[in-house]
């Protein structure tokens, strides 16, 4: 996107540069007060200090309409591993008042002084306008162009790791949503959609339209807004400049029901969840073969090695920001030790497992949708946020995502206050049986029928094991009262494996 120079000028680097002329506010003062509450933001309560990286402007109205751009910033020490985490915060300065695109949600507002008023672009028409002005949009997107409806504009509230912005009446109905954290290259919760649904997949609201930011890392200009072709290869570093996809507009799934909220209400009233659990595994079944053909050049044989030692590498990381994990090491050790004898096991006996394959990386029922008309949707193929790009988009077992939704199951349960542990056994053998089909119905309740499945049950022990090792991070570092639930679920699944243990760390807290 050719911005407009005249009124952008005042974009700013690091290097000292002036600054966006905000008034009396001090940009870069204020975010350090507000981000650190961000739901969004990768490490709460930390004392975490940021660089700015690039001040990005988009076209808009001319002054003294409100000045629109878009703070990259970098995060120190709040990534995976303790790295940085770059982020992207849209912002709208209005010296003389809302302008054109209409008022802010209250919501949003990040700093005041005077008529100077500072805001989270999200909550902002002006950021929304500009955004779908400068977006690429899609051939699949039903026709929509400038001046675009934001009657209805609304941000989603709740456990989201992005922001979403629902437009009512933009394409029909689309909801935006603004990616956080940017990672030069591609995002899969763009292109695999985007490919899910050129091969016909339904399965997955379709994208509309995409932003992609180009951030010069250095020197004096800082860089521009482009929608450039999520098809191409969106380039990652360039000596001193990156380019990553930044948001996405997709279809809006009207009348849905988040999976997990309608999970929990399920759990609350003591209702059987088995039918649209059922459901869901088809679904998801649906989902990989999608996968397997939108990204066929992906497909290859598992190597049980590599997987064990991919599995060894997160217990570690775990481990590392976890005491509750480090007291449980031995008997995680243990475990592993067990699935390789009856990896090898199976594969003396002729029974590899299949090839590993592109997934969707963080499947909970917070990722699916339900409508009455439509079935079950699934969304965010970004994968986990607690992961490197590079960890997420790698080729895998489906098992890792049949996993994430037999543990979400166990959360619904958990929240929603299930009265008897059937409940949530019920859903997951409903689940496997929309997922395997006739190899798993009619065997032992939680058993499949055919044994050619067992194997996989051991892989499946190991990803939830996985995933709730993971959980308890997440939990500790966003929602620590609620770290019991993964850490039960860890010492259940080692229970039933190796036997119960008398106690895996002597803190009951923990357990
Ligand atoms: N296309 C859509 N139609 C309707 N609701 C949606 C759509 N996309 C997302 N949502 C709602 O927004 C929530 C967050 O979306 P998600 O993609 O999971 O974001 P995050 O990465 O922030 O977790 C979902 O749980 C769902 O309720
Ligand atoms: O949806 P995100 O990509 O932001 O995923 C992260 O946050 C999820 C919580 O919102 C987290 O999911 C965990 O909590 C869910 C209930 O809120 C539960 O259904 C999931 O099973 C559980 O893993 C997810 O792990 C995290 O990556």
């Amino acid at each position: 996107m050719a911005h407009d120079a005249g009124r952008t000028a005042q974009h700013t680097t690091p290097d000292g540069e002036p600054p966006v002329e905000a008034g009396p506010i001090d940009v870069a003062a204020a975010l350090h007060a507000w981000l650190p509450g961000r739901r969004w933001f990768p490490a709460k309560g930390t004392d975490a200090s940021f660089e700015l990286v690039a001040r990005i402007p988009f076209e808009g109205p001319p002054a003294p309409a409100p000045q629109v751009f878009v703070d990259v910033l970098r995060a120190l020490g709040v990534g995976p591993d303790g790295a940085h985490v770059i982020l992207q915060v849209p912002l709208v300065l209005e010296t003389t008042g809302p302008g054109p695109d209409g008022p802010a949600s209250p919501a949003g507002l990040i700093a005041e002084s005077g008529a100077a008023r500072l805001y989270d672009g999200a909550y902002h028409p002006a950021f929304v306008a500009a955004w779908l002005a400068a977006a690429t949009w899609s051939e699949a997107s039903p026709v929509a162009s400038a001046p675009f409806d934001l009657r209805g504009l609304h941000v989603l509230t709740g456990e989201q790791s992005n922001t979403s912005v629902l437009l009512p009446h933009v394409a029909g109905g689309a909801m935006l949503k603004v990616l956080r954290s940017l990672a030069p290259g591609q995002n899969p919760d763009l292109v695999v959609p985007l490919a899910l649904t050129r091969v016909g997949w339904s399965g997955v609201p379709a994208p509309y339209a995409w932003n992609q930011l180009v951030v010069a890392d250095t020197g004096a200009d800082t860089g521009a807004a482009t929608g450039a072709d999520a098809g191409a290869e969106a380039g990652g570093k360039d000596g001193h400049s990156w380019t990553a996809h930044a948001g996405v507009l997709a279809e809006l799934v009207p009348d849905a029901s988040d999976g997990f909220e309608l999970a929990c209400d399920y759990a609350r009233h003591g209702r059987p969840f088995d039918d649209l659990a059922r459901d869901l595994g088809e679904r998801v079944t649906q989902m990989h073969a999608a996968l397997r053909t939108a990204f066929a050049d992906e497909l290859t044989p598992a190597d049980v090695a590599w997987l064990l030692t991919a599995l060894r590498r997160r217990v570690r990381t775990a481990a590392a920001s976890s005491s509750a994990v480090r007291g449980r090491a031995d008997r995680i050790e243990a475990f592993l030790v067990h699935l390789c004898t009856i990896a090898d096991d199976a594969v003396r006996r002729g029974r590899p497992l299949p090839p590993v394959q592109r997934i969707h990386g963080d499947l909970h029922l917070g990722q699916a949708l339900h409508s009455a008309r439509t079935g079950w949707r699934i969304l965010d193929f970004e994968g986990e946020p607690l992961r490197t790009l590079r960890e997420r988009t790698r080729p895998d077992l489906g098992e890792r995502d049949v996993a994430g939704m037999l543990r979400s199951f166990d959360y619904a349960s958990a929240v929603g206050g299930a009265a008897s542990p059937q409940w949530a056994r019920g859903a997951r053998t409903a689940f496997l049986e929309g997922y395997y089909g006739a190899g798993y119905v009619g065997g032992e309740p939680g058993q499949p029928r055919d044994p050619s499945l067992s194997d996989r049950a051991v892989v499946l022990d190991a990803f939830e094991l996985d995933k709730a090792l993971y959980e308890v991070v997440y939990e500790e570092r966003n929602r620590p009262d609620w770290i019991a639930i993964p850490l039960s679920a860890v010492d259940r699944i080692l229970d039933a494996r190796l036997g119960s243990a008398t106690a895996s760390t002597g803190d009951p807290s923990e357990r």
